[in-house]
């Protein structure tokens, strides 16, 4: 009986993941790191200098992991030292600062980066990316909303916390969901798993979100030219509302984004004969 028993209790084999930090330069990478593995925060800004690396082990579900954490210099002077490290890697920080549009807008700048370095035969689908909103402790300086930055990160697949490095706030739950992702693609022969590509909206509502948020009037908001008739106004509304109702939208910032469309068409039918 006992030699027969099911060996349920045995801890499953550790795992050897690597993992990266992406993101300008002050974002906040190497404070993220060391508020998770030293749980401390160094205010004063010391910059990397190319890649510092650490190992830590951690424990997450049943498994234990043994991470190589490469915290990447997010100046550009240090792309020749950085590129190197691209490849072999399971999972992504990729972190910005909720005060610093600059940092969220390239963040497709560092995407791009990474697949250029990977090459032709790389495959970004079947790795873990995690966004990191960080520094959102300064919140009289914050210029990127929830929303946008959700959209931003759930519309490719990515996870999205809301971090803060100086206050703890998010720390331990993003990396615990970034890892237990990486230990599912691991489980799945190195393959996200379906369960976790879904994001429950599609990528025309998230690109309809993200235009109406940059539209510079209701013209340009409903995808009308400027002296458009009643007709075009209300056609192009209709479309608008049927993709991004709350009924039917899910994705962040859809609510905002329809009321802006009801808006705006009802501003441009008071001037329209
Ligand atoms: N208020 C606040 N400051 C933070 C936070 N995270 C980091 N900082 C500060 O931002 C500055 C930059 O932090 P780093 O972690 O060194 O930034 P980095 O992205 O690693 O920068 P590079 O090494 O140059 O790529 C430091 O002065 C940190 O103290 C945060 O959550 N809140």
């Amino acid at each position: 009986m006992e030699a027969n028993a099911p060996k349920r209790k045995e801890a499953r084999k550790s795992l050897r993941i690597k993992v990266i930090s992406m993101g300008n330069a002050e974002v906040g990478k190497s404070c993220i790191i060391k508020r998770y593995c030293e749980k401390r925060f160094v205010p004063k800004y010391l910059a990397t200098i190319g890649i510092d690396y650490g190992v830590t082990k951690v424990q997450v579900r049943d498994r234990e992991i043994k991470v190589n954490i490469f915290d990447m210099a997010g100046h550009p002077f240090f792309y020749e030292v950085r590129n190197e490290f691209y490849k072999d890697t399971q999972g992504v920080i990729l972190v910005y600062d909720v005060g610093q549009k600059e940092s969220f807008d390239a963040l497709d700048a560092w995407l791009a980066e990474m697949k250029q370095e990977l090459g032709p035969h790389g495959n970004m689908d079947n790795i873990v990316f995690v966004v990191c909103a960080n520094k959102i402790d300064c919140t009289k300086h914050r210029s990127v909303d929830e929303s946008e930055g959700r959209l931003w990160a759930e519309s490719r697949g990515f996870l999205y916390f809301e971090t803060s490095a100086q206050t703890g706030e998010g720390i331990n739950e993003m990396f615990q969901t970034f890892y237990s992702a990486i230990i599912d693609l691991c489980d799945n022969g190195g393959k996200r798993p379906p369960s976790s590509m879904g994001v429950g909206f599609t990528k025309e509502q998230a690109d309809a979100i993200r235009r109406i948020r940059n539209s510079k009037d209701s013209w340009d908001m409903l995808g009308v030219k400027p002296g458009a008739t009643r007709d075009e106004v209300n056609k192009a509304y209709r479309k608008l509302a049927v993709l991004l109702h709350p009924d039917k939208c899910v994705a962040p910032g859809s609510e905002d984004a329809f009321k802006a469309v009801v808006n705006a068409r009802t501003a441009l039918l008071k001037n329209i004969k």
